[in-house]
C-alpha cells in the first residue's frame, strides 16, 4: 500500500505550531492576528469552507471577523466593504469567498483588495511577486501542497510532475511553484488542461501527478506510473442517503484503484483541503508580523 499523505494530521501539525506563536506574540504584547471572511450568498460548501476558517481562527486564538452580505449586493457595494475592510488597521488578513454571484466581478473584487492583507495571494501583485520567487503570498491550495510535499520529503528535483488544470487558484500557481528553482521545486512541468491532446499517455510519464481539473473521479489506475506521487486536489459532494449529511466526499482521483499503483496519495477528506486552511492561518500570520512585505 501506497504511504498515505495525511493531510489532516498535518494542518494539525501546522495549526499547533501557530497556536505556539500567537502564545508567544500574546506574552511579548504584540499584534494578535486578525483575518476577516467576507461570504456573499449562502452556497452551502461556501458556508462549510468559511466556517471551517473562523473555527480554525479561533483554535490558533487568532481574531477573526465574518462577514455576511445577501447575494443581491451590488458589485459597487462589495467594493466598498472591501475598501472598508483594506483601511481598518486592526485586520491583518482579508479574504473574499469564491465563488461570487454572477453579476459580480471576481477580478474587480480581487484587485480591489490591498495586496498586503491579500493572504489569499490572488491578486496579480501577489501571483507576480510569486511567479518572479520574490516573497508573496502564495495561495492557500497550491501552498498547501508544498508544504505536504516538503514534510512527506517527497523528492520533487528532475522529476516530471504533471499538473491537471490551469486554473488561476490551483493549477497555474501549482506548476510555477513545481518549476522553480529550489524545494520543493526543480521538476520538470507539464501543465495540461482541456486542449491537451493524450492526456493519460502524459499522465503516465507523471512521478508526480497534480490533480485540479474539478471532475469526480477523473483520474483512473489506467494513467498512473506505478510508484508515483500522486496529490488529488478536487472535492466533489456526491448524494449518499446512507450518510447522516446525505452526501460524501469524493475527489479527482478513483482512490481505491490509484492507491494500488502509487507509491503516496492524498485521500479526499483529509488530504488537501485541511491543507489549505492551514496556509492560510500561515499567511495571516506572516501579514501581522509584516513578514511578506516588509
Ligand atoms: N477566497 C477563497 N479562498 C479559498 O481558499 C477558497 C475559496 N475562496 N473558495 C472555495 C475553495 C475551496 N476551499 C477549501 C477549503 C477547505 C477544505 C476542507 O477543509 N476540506 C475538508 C472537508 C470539508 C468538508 O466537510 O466539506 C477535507 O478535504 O478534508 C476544502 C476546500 C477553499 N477555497
Amino acid at each position: 500500500m501506497p504511504i498515505l499523505i495525511d493531510g489532516k494530521k498535518t494542518s494539525a501539525e501546522i495549526k499547533n505550531e501557530i497556536a505556539a506563536r500567537v502564545s508567544e506574540i500574546k506574552a511579548e504584547g504584540g499584534k494578535v492576528p486578525h483575518l476577516a471572511a467576507v461570504l456573499v450568498g449562502s452556497d452551502g460548501a461556501s458556508q462549510t469552507y468559511v466556517g471551517a476558517k473562523v473555527k480554525a481562527c479561533e483554535e490558533v486564538g487568532f481574531k477573526s471577523t465574518l462577514v455576511r452580505l445577501d447575494a443581491s449586493i451590488s458589485e459597487e457595494e462589495l467594493l466598498k466593504v472591501v475598501e472598508d475592510i483594506n483601511n481598518d488597521s486592526d485586520i491583518d488578513g482579508l479574504i473574499v469567498q469564491l465563488p461570487l454571484p454572477k453579476h459580480i466581478s471576481v477580478d474587480k473584487v480581487t484587485n480591489k483588495i490591498k495586496p498586503e492583507k491579500d493572504v489569499d495571494g490572488f491578486t496579480p501583485a501577489n501571483v507576480g511577486r510569486m511567479t518572479l520567487n520574490w516573497s508573496a503570498y502564495v495561495a492557500a491550495t497550491p501552498y498547501g501542497i508544498i508544504e505536504l510535499l516538503k514534510r512527506y520529503q517527497i523528492e520533487t528535483a528532475g522529476k516530471h510532475c504533471v499538473v491537471i488544470g490551469r486554473s488561476h487558484i490551483v493549477g497555474s500557481p501549482m506548476s510555477i511553484l513545481m518549476g522553480r528553482n529550489g524545494y520543493p521545486g526543480n521538476a520538470t512541468v507539464t501543465l495540461t488542461h482541456s486542449k491537451t491532446q493524450n492526456l493519460p499517455e502524459i499522465c503516465r510519464t507523471a512521478d508526480i501527478l497534480i490533480v485540479a481539473i474539478g471532475k469526480p473521479e477523473f483520474v483512473t489506475a489506467d494513467m498512473v506510473k506505478p510508484g508515483a506521487v500522486v496529490i488529488d486536489v478536487g472535492i466533489h459532494r456526491i448524494e449518499d442517503a446512507s450518510k447522516k449529511s446525505g452526501f460524501r466526499l469524493i475527489g479527482d482521483v478513483k482512490f481505491d484503484e490509484v492507491a494500488e499503483k502509487a507509491s503516496a496519495i492524498t485521500p479526499v477528506p483529509g488530504g488537501v483541503g485541511p491543507m489549505t486552511i492551514a496556509a492560510l492561518l500561515y499567511n495571516t500570520l506572516q501579514s501581522a508580523e509584516k513578514k511578506v512585505f516588509g
